[in-house]
């Protein structure tokens, strides 16, 4: 295929609560989607991409406006040079440019779904998905009160989520996490993320979270901190999760070989792309690690990849996959409905929705075109 154009849509869409972690407080998501153009042996075809790069650089290096100065400047042209580019040979032709592995991902997306509809396929068969449907937890943000969050959390047990993630911080986190077991038992699937807010010299607190049966413990230290987790799972019982460390099938291999994951968290966008994100897979299933896939509060567009990416063998905990209506009142796309605890797995060709045009008008706020 050879890439023709390329526009960059920055939408932001209001959520239906504010979701607070230890990093931020956002009340909308902030992020671009790429629409991408191919000349192909059957004529044109587009591709879309979603990047999960958030409005500011506080859970990665990257943001909305990074990805979108990247892509103009140093990512679209080298990919407008390449003919006979492919889905697989992306991230290859992009390795000059350090770094900024959501910008690629986005991009890398839109190539794969333009190659998906060129021969006529899904993605979850393009990826050897193996599922139907794929269990659908839900991350509850920190809430003002502990009884706000017994009461939030009874809501989506209420709707049947399988697996509850909560967010938690220092001052904010044993007291939570008790109330909600003291409140629901001790049989449901309930696990934390501390988006790196603590560090080594917090274990003996964060010990206390053993009392709680949680099925993990994610990312408690910092994104650099890979060895220092491995000392960390040393002295809790609580299943140590990685998330923000995980950039690159290396990383995942250095963190198993640390002892730092028993669990890992797969994000397309964090470790550069799905491909990156199936070696990772891979790796965790020959290593007898279990994988989970994250959430960015991605729009129905890479909600849906993620549930074809989700649907592979390794992914055997729910994962953040949740339906469209956890966050927003009206998505881009088809709605992801989240019924009996699980979330169907597209089977349209491509990654089976499409972008809604009034609602990519209704919640775009800028577009950047690119030519070669
Ligand atoms: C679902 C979940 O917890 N996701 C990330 C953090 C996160 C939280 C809030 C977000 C808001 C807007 C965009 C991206 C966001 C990512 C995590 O697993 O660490
Ligand atoms: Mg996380």
């Amino acid at each position: 295929m050879k890439l023709k154009s390329i526009t960059l849509h920055q939408v932001s869409i209001p959520l239906v609560t504010p979701f607070e972690t230890s990093f931020m407080r956002e009340t909308e998501k902030d992020c671009y989607l790429v629409e991408a153009t191919f000349d192909t042996p059957k004529g044109e075809i587009t591709g879309w991409g979603e990047s999960v790069a958030m409005i500011s650089p506080l859970y990665s290096s990257e943001y909305v406006a990074s990805g979108i100065d990247v892509t103009k400047r140093w990512l679209a042209p080298i990919l407008f040079d390449v003919d006979g580019l492919t889905a697989e040979t992306v991230s290859w032709h992009l390795r000059h440019v350090i770094g900024h592995p959501m910008a690629k991902s986005a991009l890398e997306m839109a190539v794969i779904e333009a190659q998906l509809k060129l021969n006529d396929q899904s993605f979850k068969s393009y990826l050897g998905g193996v599922v139907d449907s794929v269990p659908s937890g839900v991350s509850v943000g920190i809430q003002d009160s502990v009884e706000d969050t017994v009461k939030v959390i009874g809501g989506y047990l209420e709707e049947g989520y399988a697996r509850i993630k909560l967010k938690i911080k220092p001052g904010k986190d044993i007291a939570p996490v008790a109330a909600v077991r003291k409140a629901f038992g001790d049989d449901f699937g309930f696990q934390v993320d501390a988006n790196a807010a603590y560090t080594l010299v917090d274990a003996s607190h964060l010990r206390r979270l053993d009392d709680y049966g949680l099925l993990l413990i994610e990312q408690p230290l910092g994104e650099a901190d890979i060895r220092q987790h491995g000392e960390l799972a040393k002295l809790m019982e609580t299943p140590m999760c990685l998330d923000e460390s995980i950039d690159s099938a290396e990383a995942a291999a250095d963190a198993i070989s640390m002892g730092a994951a028993a669990v890992i968290n797969i994000k397309p966008g964090r470790v550069g792309g799905f491909i990156e994100a199936k070696k990772i897979h891979d790796l965790c299933a020959a290593h007898g690690v279990a994988v989970w896939h994250g959430g960015m509060v991605e729009t129905g567009l890479g909600r849906a990849a993620n549930a074809a990416l989700a649907s592979l063998p390794g992914f055997t905990l729910p994962g953040d996959i949740s339906g469209s209506n956890r966050f927003f009142h009206e998505d881009i796309t088809e709605e992801i409905v989240m019924y009996d605890g699980k979330v169907d797995v597209p089977t349209g060709v491509g990654f089976g929705v499409s972008i809604n045009p009034a609602r990519l008008e209704k919640f775009r706020t800028d577009s950047v075109g690119i030519l070669p």
